[in-house]
């Protein structure tokens, strides 16, 4: 039932029947619809697409001088000239599905395709407009057929679209789609292939500009490998090359860190050469330069230099796969997460005193917590708040403290806040713990570059051990396990929960407060929505931006008062414009600079 084969459609009234019976929520009929349809609904009703019209997202001009648009453009233009008169609509898009251009043969398809807004600029993304040739074949990821009914949104009915996914042929990574639509009542099983053979034709297309761009950038690496005895990486957005000395030193996230540098460099214009400190702990200077393309207005890649500033002595973590390992309240499985809590076990089991540094609320108190409750559930940990812990007494006091009931874990938080003359006495009082047969394991929390302080400089030697937790920007996929915990500590497990919709947008987020922001974050949300499941409207007004730059006081002011509106209306935009006083125009042209996704409606 899942494979669409001409003379194969169900009754066009039992499917339209289908389809009212699942958007008033009762039961479908086995047998009814095909389940790729079904499946994708249920994602178009998760991301709320209205379905009684259609509203595609507007995303404003797009930039047509990019490698997929050069590379249809010869094969587009012949077949649109085979189709001349023809009512067949030749479409290409993004990866998100927003449409890079529509051929149309034939004057009256022309003018409903416009009506519908399936022209340059709007997105027919399956969570802008629901199911459609275009949008589900990139969310499945395979070439897909929609047929009438089978839409999600009404005035599509009497089409019929097959979409196929184009991956680039060097990458693999997905970058578009091409989608041919007819009107319903003409279409037949060879509409999908002619797009599956036109997606072929095009991603050749694409190999052939490839070759060339590569090969320029392959030897603009090599020339830098011989001049270079250190790291050397060369990019562009479908590749990346590195020699053996990056492989060796840098791990999964360090290049990615290095390479978003250097691709905002590129962006920018900008020959750049920048200290970085990556988060395996490796401080670098980079060197970054464009490769120009065939053209010199092009641009093949960008080449990166980098020189190793404490390599020596810091040598870097092997990057080895790390294990999850039980930590009592703790969760997380990303790779540096799990890096970080096996370097303090490795502190741990080495009896070396550890130095945690972390923003605030990356977690460091509850790593320290987890790895004693994992070693010694039933000896003493001590906690001790240096930040308000004034004076010189509490460190002769904490000597007192031990010998009245050792201490199997001490944790000294926020040393950064210490006055030289606390610290100095602390550091005093360290010594002398750490003479004594039953001395305690000690964990001394920090914020980042503390550790130059020179107030901080005698406490630290006792320290030989630093270990960097991430922010939660750099694992942010363990918002998927830190989100239920969060909202089960807040009061509200097992009766909220977070769509998937509304975790992608979390995600996508800086978190500059860390895990207290995400507290404060699902508080707030929390206060509006006390049970069932969070969904992207449920999410302030920043979550539903795409990072692209910073924005100025005045900028974030703006944007926050255009997702209010939006909100407002009912994710509507030209009643969201009205509100604001603001033109249609000018709030599309603002959703798209501020790269605001609008509230599913
Ligand atoms: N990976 C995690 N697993 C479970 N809870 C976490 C995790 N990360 C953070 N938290 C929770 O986030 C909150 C803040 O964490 P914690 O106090 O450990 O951070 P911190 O880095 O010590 O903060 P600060 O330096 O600001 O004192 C705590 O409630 C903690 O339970």
């Amino acid at each position: 039932m899942d494979e669409m084969a001409p003379g194969t459609l169900l009754a066009d009234d039992e499917l339209a029947r289908t389809r009212v019976r699942f958007l008033t929520a009762e039961p479908v009929p086995p047998g009814t619809v095909r389940q790729t349809i079904l499946a994708s609904w249920r994602r178009s009703q998760e991301f709320r697409v209205e379905a009684d019209r259609i509203d595609p997202r507007y995303f404003g001009d797009q930039n047509l001088d990019i490698p997929l648009m050069r590379g249809a453009e010869p094969v587009l233009h012949k077949l649109s000239e085979q189709f001349d008169g023809q009512p067949i609509s030749l479409i290409l898009t993004d990866a998100s599905g927003v449409v890079l251009t529509q051929r149309t043969g034939d004057a009256d398809l022309k003018r409903h395709l416009e009506r519908v807004e399936l022209v340059p600029g709007f997105s027919y993304g399956e969570q802008s407009v629901g199911t459609n040739g275009i949008g589900t074949a990139l969310e499945d990821g395979r070439a897909t057929t929609v047929f009438g009914h089978e839409h999600y949104a009404e005035h599509l009915e009497n089409l019929a679209c097959a979409g196929v996914p184009i991956h680039h042929p060097i990458s693999g990574k997905k970058i578009g789609a091409v989608d041919l639509t007819c009107w319903y009542k003409d279409a037949g099983g060879l509409l999908i292939a002619l797009a599956r053979s036109t997606a072929e034709q095009i991603r050749q297309a694409l190999l052939r500009h490839s070759d060339l761009r590569e090969m320029i950038l392959f030897q603009a690496y090599l020339q830098t490998c011989r001049r270079w005895t250190g790291i050397v990486l060369a990019f562009n957005e479908d590749i990346v090359m590195m020699n053996d000395r990056a492989r060796q030193l840098l791990d999964p996230a360090d290049q990615s860190v290095l390479l978003s540098h250097a691709t905002a460099a590129l962006t920018d214009g900008r020959r750049t050469s920048a200290t970085l400190a990556l988060s395996s702990g490796l401080r670098v200077r980079v060197f970054c330069r464009r490769v120009p393309g065939q053209r010199e207005t092009d641009t093949a890649g960008g080449v990166l230099s980098v020189k190793l500033i404490e390599a020596e002595e810091t040598p870097a973590v092997p990057s080895t796969p790390m294990l999850p390992m039980y930590l009592p309240g703790v969760v997380g499985s990303a790779p540096l997460w799990l890096r970080c809590g096996h370097e303090l076990d490795t502190g741990h089991q080495r009896d070396e005193w550890v130095a945690l540094e972390g923003e605030a609320g990356t977690g460091k108190l509850t790593l320290a917590k987890g790895l004693h409750q994992r070693h010694h559930p039933a000896a003493r940990l001590l906690t001790v708040d240096a930040a308000v812990a004034t004076g010189t007494d509490w460190a002769a006091e904490l000597l007192r403290e031990h010998t009245d009931a050792p201490i199997r874990t001490l944790v000294i938080r926020h040393a950064d806040r210490l006055t030289a003359s606390a610290a100095n006495a602390l550091a005093t009082a360290l010594r002398e713990l750490r003479e004594r047969a039953d001395a305690p394991w000690v964990v001394l929390t920090l914020v980042p570059e503390a550790e130059t302080k020179p107030a901080l400089a005698e406490l630290l030697k006792s320290f030989p051990r630093t270990v960097r937790v991430p922010p939660l920007r750099h694992h942010v996929e363990d918002l998927a396990e830190l989100v239920p915990l969060v909202l089960s500590k807040l009061g509200y497990g097992g009766r909220l929960t977070c769509s998937a919709a509304a975790l992608h947008l979390l995600m996508r987020a800086e978190w500059p407060g860390n895990t207290g922001q995400l507290y404060q974050v699902l508080r707030t949300v929390a206060q509006r929505r006390r049970a069932g499941t969070i969904r992207p409207g449920d999410l302030p007004a920043e979550f539903h931006t795409v990072g692209r730059r910073p924005l100025n006081r005045f900028e974030s002011i703006e944007r926050d008062a255009i997702v209010k509106c939006l909100e407002d209306a009912d994710g509507n935009k030209v009643r969201a414009a009205k509100l604001l006083g603001i033109s249609r125009a000018t709030i599309y042209r603002k959703i798209h600079e501020y790269g605001i996704v609008p509230p599913a409606r």
